[in-house]
Order: C-alpha cells, then sequence, then structure tokens
C-alpha cells in the first residue's frame, strides 16, 4: 500500500503529527492485507460529440443515463461511425472507474466482481477492457459469460453536458453465487452503484448485488454506494432512503442526485439529511467543490484552523479537523461537516466531467483502506484508540478527494492514467492562488 501518511513536507494527511510507532509499519514493497471489493456493470465508454437533434432522435434525455434496446445501440453506433463522431473509447463504468483509480492511487489491491466474456478476441470491447484496467485491479473473480459486455455511449453536447445510452450486453447476467464470500469479509469496503438495482426483473444483478450486501453486513465490512444519476434516484427517492438506511455506511453523490434523493437542493443540507440514514457522506458539487458529512465521537472533535464557512448549516465546518466514526461506534455522536473549492479554482479548460465524481470517492476509500492498514499493522496506535471510519481528518480527505478530481477533469479518460505527484510544489501557495 502506498500509505497516504508517506507524504512529504507539502501534503495532504497529517505527518508532522505522524504516531511514533508508524514506523513499526512494514515496508511498501512487502504484500498488505487492504483491499477494497466493488461490484460492476462491466461497460466499455464510446464518447462522441453529438448535437440535441441527434440526442432526441435516438429517444434519449439529456444527462440522463438511460438503458437502450439492441436494435437502438445499432443504429447509433452505426450514424456515429459512419460520421466518424466517436473521439475516445475507454474502460467505463463507474465502480470499474473507482476501483482502476483506487489502485492507482495506493498502488495497491482491488477487487472487481462482475461478467467478462469467456472468450476474447484482441481488439475487442473486452479487450480493451482488460488493457485498460490496472494491473493492480484483481480481475480474477469475474463471472464468465457467452455473450458481450456492456457499452455506454457517452454523447457530450455543446454544453458538455454528457448522455449515457446503455447498450447492456451481458452486463447484468452476474449470478449471487458468483460473489466470494472470503474476499468481502476481508475488504475495507464493498463499493456499490446505484445503477446495480436498475436491472430487468429476470437478471440476477440485483440478486447478487444484495448477496454481497449480506456478506458485508455479516463481517462488518462498510458498504459503499454512489449515487450514479439523478434520475435513477428521483423516480423512488422513498425507497433509496429506505435502502440506505438498511444496508449503506457511506454514501458518494453529486448536488443533483442529493436533491433527487433528499429534495434539498443545498449540498450541505442534503449531505445533512443524509446523514440520518448513513454515516458518512461525500456530496461533490462540480464548480462549487465537495462537501463531507459525517459523525464523530463528542470528546473527539477536533476544531478547524481554517476560517469558519457560513452556510445553511452556520459555521459548519468548525469541527471538520475531525476523522469519521460510524454513528453506532460513538458514545456520544456529533455531526461534522467540511467542505473545499475545486482545486486551483478547477482546470483552465474541462473537456468534460466524465468519472470526476468517481475520482473524488477513489480518494476517499483510499483513506478509509489506509485506516484499516494502519490498524492491522500497528494496533494498539493511539490512531485506534476508537474505532475510527477514516485515517485522516473530513478536512484532509477533502483535500485529496478534490485533487483527485482535479487530475481526472485533466485528462481525457475517466479513469487516472498515472498516481498524483510524490509531492506538489508548493501545494499551500498553489492551492490558493491561481
Ligand atoms: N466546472 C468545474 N470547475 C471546477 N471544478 C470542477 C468542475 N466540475 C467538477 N469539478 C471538480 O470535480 C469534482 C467532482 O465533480 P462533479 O461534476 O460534481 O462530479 P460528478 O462527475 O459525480 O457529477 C468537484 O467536486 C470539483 O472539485
Ligand atoms: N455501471 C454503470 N456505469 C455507468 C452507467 N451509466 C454511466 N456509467 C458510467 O459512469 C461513468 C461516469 O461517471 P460520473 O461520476 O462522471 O458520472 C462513465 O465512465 C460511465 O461508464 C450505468 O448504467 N452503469
Amino acid at each position: 500500500m502506498k500509505f497516504p501518511g508517506k507524504r512529504k513536507s507539502k501534503h495532504y494527511f497529517p505527518v508532522s503529527a505522524r504516531d511514533p510507532l508508524l514506523a513499526q509499519v512494514k515496508t511498501e514493497s512487502e504484500q498488505t492485507n487492504a483491499w477494497i471489493v466493488g461490484i460492476d456493470q462491466t461497460l466499455v465508454d464510446i464518447e462522441a460529440r453529438v448535437d440535441d437533434d441527434f440526442i432526441r432522435r435516438y429517444g434519449l434525455s439529456q444527462g440522463h443515463s438511460l438503458v437502450i434496446d439492441d436494435a437502438k445501440a445499432e443504429a447509433l453506433y452505426q450514424e456515429l461511425t459512419q460520421n466518424q463522431l466517436i473521439t475516445h473509447q475507454f474502460a467505463g463504468g463507474t465502480i470499474g472507474n473507482t476501483m482502476h483509480n483506487y489502485s492507482v492511487l495506493a498502488d495497491d489491491r482491488s477487487v472487481l466482481l462482475g461478467v467478462m466474456c469467456s472468450s476474447i478476441t484482441p481488439g475487442s470491447y473486452a479487450y480493451r477492457y482488460l488493457c485498460n484496467t490496472s494491473s493492480r485491479t484483481d480481475l480474477n473473480y469475474l463471472q464468465g459469460v457467452d455473450g458481450a459486455i456492456g457499452r455506454c455511449f457517452t454523447l457530450i453536447s455543446d454544453n458538455g453536458e454528457r448522455t449515457f445510452a446503455i447498450s447492456p450486453g451481458m452486463m447484468n447476467h452476474l449470478r449471487p453465487e458468483s460473489i466470494p464470500e472470503a474476499v468481502i469479509a476481508g475488504a475495507s469496503a464493498l463499493v456499490l452503484s446505484a445503477y446495480l438495482v436498475r436491472c430487468a426483473p429476470e437478471e440476477p444483478m440485483r440478486d447478487a448485488t444484495m448477496q454481497a450486501i449480506a456478506y458485508a453486513k455479516k463481517h462488518n465490512v462498510p458498504v459503499v454506494i454512489t449515487l450514479g444519476t439523478r434520475y435513477v434516484i428521483t423516480e423512488q427517492a422513498q425507497w433509496w432512503q429506505d435502502f440506505l438506511r438498511d444496508n449503506v455506511d457511506i454514501l458518494a453523490m453529486n448536488e443533483e442526485e442529493g436533491e433527487a434523493l433528499t429534495g434539498e437542493s443545498d449540498p450541505l443540507l442534503a449531505a445533512n439529511r443524509a446523514l440520518d440514514w448513513v454515516d458518512l457522506v461525500l456530496c461533490t458539487a462540480g464548480p462549487v467543490g465537495l462537501f463531507m458529512a459525517g459523525y464523530t465521537e463528542d470528546e473527539n472533535k477536533r476544531k478547524t484552523q481554517h476560517p469558519l464557512l457560513p452556510g445553511a448549516i452556520a459555521e459548519f465546518n468548525q469541527y471538520e479537523f475531525s476523522r469519521a466514526m460510524r454513528q453506532n461506534d460513538c458514545v456520544s455522536p456529533v455531526r461534522v461537516f467540511s467542505h473545499i473549492a475545486p482545486y486551483m479554482g478547477g482546470p483552465e479548460k474541462i473537456m468534460n466531467t466524465n468519472g470526476a465524481g468517481d475520482g473524488a470517492l477513489a480518494a476517499l476509500l483510499h483513506d478509509i483502506t489506509a485506516n484499516n492498514y494502519h490498524r492491522q499493522q500497528v494496533p494498539n496506535s493511539s490512531k485506534h484508540s476508537r474505532t475510527w471510519l477514516t485515517y485522516s481528518s473530513l478536512a484532509q480527505v477533502c483535500k485529496y478527494a478534490n485533487r483527485v478530481s482535479y487530475q481526472v477533469l485533466n485528462q481525457h479518460s475517466p479513469r487516472l492514467t498515472r498516481g498524483l505527484p510524490e509531492r506538489e510544489d508548493s501545494l499551500e501557495e498553489a492551492y490558493w492562488e491561481r
């Protein structure tokens, strides 16, 4: 594990308060026993620039991720190909992206569960998917299928808005018996997306997802969900609130999904409301940056040294230097919040925001797994006097997540092509001054 606390001088994590026992941590090259596991619909993103008429003609809706049938997918693909509109093709899928990005950041193992074609020919979509996934992402548990993986036509409009048209192939054919209990039992987190329950009634993906959740609950592994798009949530907000309350510990969403879920358009209030159902919330808000909300132990809450921020909850960031805990692990839980503006104000030019939110989630997962790793290595450390969920404070996780989003925005693919620089050139100045 590339341990986040090892970053030097200008850093994201509090190395100045380094625990003396950290010296006992084994060297990075040794095999670590900390990983995350995610389930996804195996998808390749096919990106194209289109006009509004194109979106309308294929019965799509801007900003939405819709499943289309084979005939429509073929017609759409033919039109994109004939008019040479396809600009990029990448491995995609919101959780596949997150597992890959986690492995790049942590330089360590993530496990991806899903389907893969039993027979793969060079140059095929399945081949490209495998080639474009980090070698640290363990694909050994993928279930073979006799058919195609999914295609996600990522259609970018002139205003930069993305519309997803999903041609599912056999992406929803993951069966419950293909979920390995031991892999989930030993993981630092089980990562899911709201898309997984959007499958036809006869497809097994939903049951496979519920099987994975059952194993996670049995072994006390935090369940993380990312909401996908607001349309998946709007249709049944109450159902999702109940689902979160019953099954999920950590929620990742953007401000639109937050509004669909809670009715609150203010991301801070949406995150606060979501804490009624889950223990920790990451809410990205495009050019507004990102918010985190969570619980900590009253006795251990830590005051920020940053300016106090105004908002719908006055001075909401006053305890943002606190580390997150699950509510049930607290004797006296208090809610804590943090916010950060986009790193460097965001890139000069954003081609599209594909994967920026997934990148932020990968950073949070890295911090959670680093905490687990540290607990395994140095169980009697003062850092584990309570059962913390994160290694770092909310403020530090925000900084890290935000920095990773910036990296994704600065490249074309939703998957990181390389890790963050070991050392930023003077992070503090760079952070506040353009
Ligand atoms: N237009 C933008 N300007 C600056 N930063 C942005 C912009 N869009 C996104 N970001 C950064 O990327 C992060 C995630 O973006 P967002 O669009 O909210 O994610 P998602 O892809 O889940 O919708 C934000 O928290 C912010 O740091
Ligand atoms: N597993 C699924 N992934 C999907 C679906 N529709 C879109 N996507 C993927 O989302 C990312 C972009 O993520 P974002 O955080 O920027 O919104 C992209 O790579 C798509 O592959 C879906 O139905 N299922």
